[in-house]
């Protein structure tokens, strides 16, 4: 099957299927991220504590560990609800927020990674940096420090970091940025999808890495795969959302505008707006 046709199929299996979501995410972006959900056609369900993640993941297709606005309780909480997914096999996705930025957040992100049989980290190249040990400065969560961003011109290097990633992490790793690389141990694609405008609006990552729970519910052993589409259905949905930008328009527009986008796209319009090639 064709990269654009899969994109497609995943696109409309997540419709198909509306599979629920439990996402433990940071409490800046939780409503956008229950709201993208929504929007590529899968339902969200929010639950941080201990003593509720337990059921609530049982009920689920997927977890999203967003690590955000970590804190005591929602550690705790994502440790609980990690366990109960690997004991049901359910796709776990990692988004370590800010890691490299704070001890805190490199140690939680990293023993998350190790303890539990995550299926797909998302996250910037920094991020993924200080995942890998080479703690990468960060210069906060919404900003990619431009040494860090994967270009046109470090493709083949940051498509060989991903690979060796992802093989030494047993997961596939989505790293976003201008553009994105979707890799598993022996395949890297680049996505030239998306808008600068992402950027410049807090949550983009993280409601991606919540879309990606939405199409690892749905991944089978194809997680690659529909890391791809996922990566690909926010990347399709920023280039429309600017695309609809008015002279009186700034980035609150745009925000609806990118909502706008996610929910309008269908398997069919990405697979026309998919910008995919792998890498060397
Ligand atoms: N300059 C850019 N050009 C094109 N697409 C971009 C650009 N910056 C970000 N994106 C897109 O925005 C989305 C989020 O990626 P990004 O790397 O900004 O995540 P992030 O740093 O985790 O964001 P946040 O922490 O704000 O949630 C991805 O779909 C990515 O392709
Ligand atoms: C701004 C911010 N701070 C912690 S989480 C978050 C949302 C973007 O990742
Ligand atoms: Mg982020």
């Amino acid at each position: 099957m064709s990269l654009t046709a899969s994109v497609s199929e995943r696109a409309d299996a997540v419709r198909a299927a509306a599979p629920l979501v439990h996402c433990i995410t940071n409490y800046v972006t939780v409503e956008s991220c229950a709201n993208a959900v929504l929007a590529a056609g899968a339902s969200p369900i929010m639950s941080d504590e201990p003593d509720d993640v337990d059921d609530i993941t049982s009920i689920c297709g997927a977890l999203v560990l967003n690590i955000g606005t970590l804190n005591k309780q929602t550690i705790a909480g994502m440790k609980v609800a990690g366990a109960k997914a690997a004991e049901l096999g359910h796709p776990i996705v990692l988004d370590p927020v800010g890691a490299g930025a704070s001890k805190l957040r490199t140690a939680t992100a990293c023993e998350l990674l190790d303890t539990l049989p995550v299926a797909l980290v998302r996250g910037n190249m920094s991020e993924i940096k200080a995942l890998a040990g080479n703690a990468a400065a960060t210069q906060g969560v919404d900003v990619n420090p431009s040494d860090a961003v994967c270009d046109e011109d470090d493709i083949a290097e940051a498509a060989v970091f991903a690979r060796d990633f992802a093989a030494k992490a047993g997961c596939v790793v989505a790293i976003t940025g201008p553009i994105d690389i979707v890799a598993d141990a022996t395949r890297a694609f680049a996505v030239r999808n998306g808008s600068p405008l992402q950027g410049r609006i807090t949550g983009s990552g993280c409601m991606l890495s919540a879309l990606c729970g939405a199409y690892a519910a749905c991944a089978g052993d194809a997680m690659l795969e529909a890391a791809l589409a996922a990566v690909v259905h926010m990347g399709a949905a920023g280039q429309e959302a600017e695309a609809r930008m008015g002279d009186a328009d700034g980035t609150g527009s745009y925000h609806t505008y990118l909502m706008d986008a996610i929910s309008r796209a269908t398997g069919a319009s990405l697979a026309e707006a998919a910008a995919v090639a792998e890498v060397a």
